[in-house]
C-alpha cells in the first residue's frame, strides 16, 4: 500500500491540497483520477485543486491539478501554501519552487493576527500570450469579444496561466458565471481555456475580484486571478509598477505589487497561507473512488485565527456594497 500525506490548506479560502509525491509511486498511477477523487466535495476532503511537490528539500518541483483533473502552470493561492510547506520543511525564509520552465520565489511575510502569510514572486505577466488565449491572436486588450455576447471589454493575459479580465461597475455573480461557462464551452474561440475574473474598483488602490476558474468554476479566491486583475486594472488606470494594490476576494484579502524590469512587470502576491488539517490517505483507495478513509488532524488555532480576518473582510465588502 502507498500512503499519501495530504495537507489541506487555503489561501483566501481557495482550498488547495498539498501532497508530497511519495518515492516509488507506481508508474501506472492515474494522478488525474486521484485528484478528482481527493477534490470531490462529497468525499472526506474536497478542494479547489491539488499541488503535488517532488523533492521539497531539493529541486522542489511542483505540479498543479484542477479538480476536474486538468493541469495548470500555476495556482497562486496554492503556491502561497505549498511555499510555506517547502519553507517549513527546509527551515528557511525563502526558496524557489519550479513548475516546468517557470520559477516561483516564495518567502515568509509578516503574519497578521496569528495568521501566517507568504509572498510569491512570479514570472513577468504577459499581455502577448505565447499560446493564444483568444483564437488566432496573441493580444487582446480591453475589447469586446463578439463570440461571448457580453458588452464588457476583456483583456487576455498569461501569468503564466491564462486569464480573461473585465472591469465592471458593479459585480454581478450570475453574469460572471454565465461568461465563465461560455468561455468553457467555446473551445474554438478559447483553445486553451481561461480563468475569467470580474474586477470592481473599490478605491484608487483597492479592488474587488471574483473569478470563475478554468477546471473548477466559481471560487472564493484565485491568486493568479488577483495578479492578472491587478495588472489589467493598473495598466488601464495608469497606476505605475511599485504601487501595491489591496485586492479583496469573497474569501480574503491579498496584496499585489509589480516590479518593472525593462518594461516587463514582475508580480508579487502576498496573503495568508493557512494549514487546515493533515490527513493520511491510501493512494489505492483514493484512486478507486471518492469515498476513501482518512485519518485527520485539524489545526484549530489557525482556523480560528483566519475566521477573524474572514469576518472583517466580509463586513468591509458588505459596507462597500459588494454582493457576494
Ligand atoms: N486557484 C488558482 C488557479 C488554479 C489554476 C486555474 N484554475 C487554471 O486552470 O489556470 C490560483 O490561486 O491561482
Amino acid at each position: 500500500m502507498t500512503t499519501l500525506d495530504v495537507l489541506s490548506t487555503h489561501g483566501s479560502r481557495n482550498d488547495i491540497l498539498v501532497v508530497e509525491l511519495p518515492e516509488g509511486l507506481p508508474i501506472t498511477t492515474d494522478l488525474s483520477r486521484v485528484v478528482r477523487n481527493l477534490c470531490d466535495r462529497t468525499g472526506p476532503l474536497g478542494a479547489d485543486g491539488v499541488y503535488f511537490v517532488e523533492d521539497p528539500t531539493g529541486a522542489a518541483e511542483a505540479l498543479f491539478y484542477n479538480p476536474d483533473g486538468s493541469r495548470s502552470s500555476l495556482c497562486g493561492n496554492g503556491m502561497r501554501c505549498l511555499g510555506r510547506y517547502v519553507l517549513d520543511r527546509r527551515a528557511e525564509e525563502s526558496a524557489t519552487v519550479s513548475t516546468g520552465p517557470h520559477r516561483f520565489l516564495v518567502e515568509r511575510a509578516a503574519g497578521e493576527g496569528g495568521v501566517p502569510r507568504t509572498a510569491v514572486s512570479l514570472p513577468p505577466v504577459s499581455f502577448h500570450a505565447p499560446e493564444p488565449i483568444v483564437a488566432g491572436v496573441h493580444e487582446w486588450f480591453d475589447e469586446v469579444i463578439p463570440a461571448l455576447g457580453s458588452p464588457l471589454g476583456f483583456t487576455a493575459l498569461a501569468v503564466p496561466n491564462s486569464h480573461l479580465i473585465a472591469i465592471v461597475d458593479h459585480y454581478d455573480e450570475k453574469e460572471l458565471v454565465s461568461v465563465g461557462r461560455r468561455v468553457e464551452a467555446l473551445t474554438e474561440t478559447f483553445p486553451i481555456g481561461a480563468n475569467v475574473s470580474f474586477v470592481q474598483p473599490l478605491g484608487e488602490h483597492e479592488i474587488f475580484v471574483c473569478t470563475f476558474e478554468r477546471g473548477v468554476g466559481l471560487t472564493l479566491s484565485c491568486g493568479s486571478g488577483v495578479i492578472a486583475s491587478s495588472a489589467v486594472y493598473s495598466k488601464l488606470r495608469g497606476i505605475p509598477a511599485g504601487i501595491p494594490l489591496t485586492v479583496r476576494n469573497p474569501g480574503g484579502v491579498a496584496k499585489a505589487v509589480f516590479r518593472d524590469e525593462g518594461g516587463r512587470w514582475h508580480p508579487t502576491l502576498e496573503g495568508n497561507a493557512t494549514f487546515v488539517s493533515r490527513a493520511t490517505v491510501s493512494l489505492e483507495e483514493a484512486e478507486a473512488g471518492p469515498d476513501f478513509a482518512v485519518d485527520t488532524e485539524r489545526f484549530d488555532e489557525e482556523i480560528a485565527a483566519y475566521a477573524e480576518l474572514d469576518r472583517a473582510n466580509r463586513a468591509r465588502l458588505a459596507e462597500l456594497g459588494v454582493t457576494i
